[in-house]
């Protein structure tokens, strides 16, 4: 399988673009520079764009992916606040953004040409507002707002219209964080890494009503740390088997495999990576994760190992400065 991996560096305003080879070896395709300093990205459903938040203007940009994974820019729209994370419903039709700082989420429509557009909507009074997740029957959108302590829960309009849905919020234990969250391929269940007090909660979905209950909470910290617990970052294989956290002053990911159904995490280890990885994600074949080090200015590329989903380190490449975000986009065969 041909792969692009994406990297931003909003210190540099720059997206890496490398190509991934079967063994996991990464070869610098491009570099873009971009007017702002680049943070969330995210790949359009249909694999044609690349939707990326920049900021001090906050703004979407769209680049157009070419048949190698190269980047040209086609159109932009306003955000209405500093975007933290950016994701579309599963059919492109909607485009999400959380701003933290600005405590909100918007719903802009995107385009037949696949251009993201002014915002349609935007809800408020979400402090910490870190991320906007839509499940798997693209119709409940999961938004954590951090500071609250509160994941909510809005059902997704054929208009793209976000209303509260009857369970309007869950709410983790006082100080923990929600921050990202990640969807389990069966639809029963997520996971959400909790940011002041690193630890990954599940989630039990009832997909059709919207609603969720907190069904497992786990430390991810090792046992002999003892100073602020800072994570970022979640990431499920394909196959729904092993899943990774992150926390930053650590600098190291924490590894879980999970049981068939979804509804139970086992720690199976740690890996000591990139000085504060805020970032990271696994390739679609499952086989590789790549991590980014916001004070290492390198991304690193891991073997994911079975039988436990260990670790191994295969290569680290110098990217832009404060590499944040990474993205994974499969070529067509
Ligand atoms: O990781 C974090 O994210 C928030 C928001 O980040 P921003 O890039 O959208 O400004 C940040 O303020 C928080 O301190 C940090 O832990």
């Amino acid at each position: 399988m041909k792969q692009v991996v994406y990297t931003a560096s909003p210190e540099s305003q720059q997206i890496h673009v490398w190509q991934m080879n079967d063994e996991g070896g990464l070869t610098l395709l491009q570099v873009t520079d971009v007017a702002g300093q680049v943070q969330p990205m995210v790949v359009s459903p249909k694999r044609d764009f690349l939707y990326v938040g920049v900021r001090p203007n906050f703004r979407v940009l769209a680049f157009r992916i070419a048949a190698d994974g190269t980047l040209t820019e086609a159109g932009q729209a306003p955000l209405p606040g500093s975007p933290t994370h950016i994701s579309t419903d599963h059919q492109g039709k909607f485009l999400f953004c959380g701003s933290y700082n600005d405590a909100c989420v918007s719903v802009s429509p995107i385009g037949e040409d696949g251009i993201p557009q002014a915002p349609l909507q935007v809800i408020n009074g979400l402090e910490g507002c870190h991320s906007a997740n839509i499940d798997n029957d693209n119709k409940t959108l999961y938004v954590p707002a951090l500071k609250q302590d509160r994941i909510c829960l809005f059902a997704l309009g054929a208009d793209g219209q976000l209303t509260p849905r009857e369970q309007a919020q869950v709410t983790t234990v006082e100080g923990a964080g929600p921050r990202h969250m990640q969807f389990h391929p069966g639809g029963q269940y997520a996971y959400c890494v909790n940011e002041l007090d690193s630890t990954v909660e599940v989630w039990a979905l009832n997909q059709g009503g919207g609603e969720a209950e907190s069904v497992q909470t786990l430390d991810m910290m090792p046992p002999d740390f003892s100073g602020t617990r800072w994570a970022a970052d979640i990431h499920l294989t394909p196959d729904g088997r092993f899943l990774y956290a992150c926390d930053r002053t650590s600098s190291t990911l924490a590894i879980f495999s999970v049981s068939e159904l979804g509804d139970e995490l086992t720690l199976e280890g740690f890996q000591p990576t990139e000085t504060q990885p805020r970032g990271f994600n696994i390739d679609h074949s499952g086989r590789y994760l790549v991590a980014a080090g916001q004070k290492s200015h390198h991304i690193e590329v891991y073997a994911i190992n079975e039988p436990k989903g260990l670790l191994k380190p295969l290569g680290r490449y110098a990217v832009g400065q404060g590499p944040m975000w990474v993205v994974i986009h499969p070529l067509q065969a």
